[in-house]
């Protein structure tokens, strides 16, 4: 599985943190956002990831903000993206069963180290149940037209 990681300039230090463990578990990653000194917004970093996941580049993204607000509000702005914030591991979970998320946003300066790699691992670990819920995606997916 490849996943795409990108952060704002306040989502740096648990960026990799998050990517060395995905990494360490053997996954190939992608990194997007801001470097180590870099400052780069938070819409961006959600634009680059979520057009990846569309693209096909990536299976999946996390994004880091301070907050996770805005980089969720961002990556929901783009077409066809379905981003969730997360700051535990069963709505991670939820995300990916209920919601078929392709992201989810982690607030860097809300959430501990090992609670946001329980909800990396979380969401990264659980698949999409289908049945009533692409239904319920696919009413959603309408909301954007
Ligand atoms: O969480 C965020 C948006 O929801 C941003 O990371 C936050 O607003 C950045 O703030 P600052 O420039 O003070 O680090």
């Amino acid at each position: 599985m490849k996943i795409g990681i990108g952060n704002d300039t306040a989502g740096t230090k648990l960026k990799y943190i998050i990517l060395e463990h995905l990494k360490s578990k053997g996954f190939e990653v992608i990194d997007f956002g801001a470097a180590n000194g870099e400052t780069v917004e938070y819409p961006a970093a959600a634009k680059t990831v979520s057009e990846a996941v569309l693209k096909g580049e990536v299976d999946k993204g996390i994004l880091l903000c301070a907050t996770g607000i805005g980089i969720s509000m961002a990556a929901n702005k783009i077409k066809g993206i379905r981003a969730a914030l997360c700051a535990d591991s069963y709505s991670a979970k939820m995300a990916a069963e209920h919601t078929d998320a392709h992201v989810i946003a982690i607030g860097a300066k809300i959430i501990g180290e090992e609670v946001a790699v329980d909800i990396v691992d979380s969401f990264l670990n659980s698949r999409f149940s289908g049945g009533v819920f692409k239904t319920r995606i696919d009413l959603m997916s309408e909301l954007e037209k």
